[in-house]
């Protein structure tokens, strides 16, 4: 980490926390309402969380809050939800969502993901299907590898929190702002990947293809698959979203059951795990994770942060002045450490002066949040002291 770190962003670091907190959180509220018949009592506890989460403040969480209050919520409770980090209030806004559905129980609603309705459009879109029909020829079009790993950095475009809410801005400029992947495929010769995932469905879908290629052809001897605890910013992948993409692979036809009958079998015999650690929904970055979990990537040959939620947890949510090195800020990391991830929030390290100069005279600081820009960031020196 540099000597002197950048501002933490707070919900009111600008236009972009300001309007997820203001517009997109009391959208997705709508949409969740909507995408369910709920009864009463939740309906009464959604309509106060939409009011609180604009105009109150936060508040002492129901059950037992203790990870929370580990979290810092003591130190938040009683401030407005605009005044504290922002990773920290979007964060919140998940854990309360959750908890107005019943999603925590006891009832009968306990256990049912809000965004399910969403997340199973997308993968049986017809777009999954063309994907999926593209493995076909994969060998015809050049190196597999490298495209499954372009796969599962785009398939990063597909974020449902992202287009529940804001229209989608034309044809995107597919450009790689950093691009690190040469430096990437020298750390794969046999052990272990930890690939800490983002999005389910069309994002995870490319995730779990470019692991079964990388065991197929022996890169990795094992893979370590992060997904988060319980729903979380909309379409982040859990246990269940896994399943339902390796079925989705399982009875697609063509190359793709292949791949899934790789990651079924690999599943069962241990050689891919799935991990749902809490610190996978802390609303901090990972420079605060626990030691069990700092351990496990201590021993990775590679962990792979995927996507722009992750991003912002390893690097800190910070305003870094956009050339301070990904080496610099991820040098506390416990192994060698990778970053895939499109471009929606205003965090960026680790480019150049000029490619930081030819963004902004071309888009101002549209780059930096819009999505159509991504990069591939990767640190095969961060420290292995633990
Ligand atoms: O799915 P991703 O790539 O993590 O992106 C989610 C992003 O959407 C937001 O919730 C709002 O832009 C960001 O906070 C977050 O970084």
């Amino acid at each position: 980490m540099p000597d002197s770190a950048a501002p933490v962003i707070l919900g009111t670091t600008g236009p972009f926390p300001r309007s997820v907190l203001a517009e997109r959180h009391p959208a997705i509220i709508r949409q969740v309402r909507d995408a369910f018949p709920y009864g009463p009592a939740q309906q009464h506890a959604l309509d106060a969380l939409l009011h609180n989460c604009t105009e109150g403040v936060i508040e002492p969480l129901p059950g037992d809050a203790s990870g929370w209050r580990d979290w810092g919520l003591d130190g938040y409770a009683g401030r407005s939800w605009f005044d504290v980090p922002w990773l920290w209030s979007e964060s919140y806004f998940y854990r309360r969502l959750l908890d107005a559905v019943g999603y925590f129980g006891p009832g009968p609603w306990q256990g049912i993901d809000p965004f399910r309705p969403f997340k199973l459009a997308e993968l049986d879109a017809k777009e999954t299907d063309e994907e999926l029909a593209a493995l076909d020829d994969l060998g015809s079009h050049g190196d597999p590898d490298r495209a499954l790993l372009h796969g599962s950095l785009w398939g990063n475009r597909a974020d449902l929190g992202f287009r529940l809410s804001a229209a989608e801005s034309g044809e995107a400029v597919a450009a790689l702002v950093a691009d690190d992947s040469a430096a990437l495929w020298p750390l794969l010769h046999g052990g272990t990947l930890c690939l800490v995932a983002d999005n389910a469905g069309r994002e995870l879908v490319p995730d779990l293809l470019l692991i079964a290629r990388l065991l197929d052809t022996g890169r990795i001897a094992r893979a370590v698959l992060h997904v988060k605890p319980y729903p979380y910013y909309v379409s982040d992948a859990t246990t269940a979203d896994v399943l339902d993409a390796l079925r989705r692979l399982t009875t697609a036809p063509g190359a793709a059951a292949g791949y899934g009958r790789t990651l079924w079998s690999a599943m069962a015999d241990g050689r891919l795990a799935v991990r749902a650690h809490p610190f996978s929904c802390a609303p901090l970055p990972y420079s605060e994770m626990p030691g069990d979990l700092r351990a496990e990537f201590a021993s990775a040959a590679l962990t792979i942060f995927k996507g722009d939620l992750n991003y912002r947890r390893l690097v800190g949510d910070r305003l870094w002045p956009p050339t301070t090195p990904f080496a610099e800020v991820t040098d506390w990391f416990p192994g060698p450490v990778a970053a895939l991830r499109t471009l929606k929030s205003d965090v960026i390290t680790g480019l150049s002066a000029d490619t930081e100069a030819t963004l902004d005279a071309a888009e101002a600081e549209r780059w930096r949040t819009a999505g159509t820009h991504a990069l591939i960031q990767v640190n095969p020196h961060a420290s292995a002291a633990t």
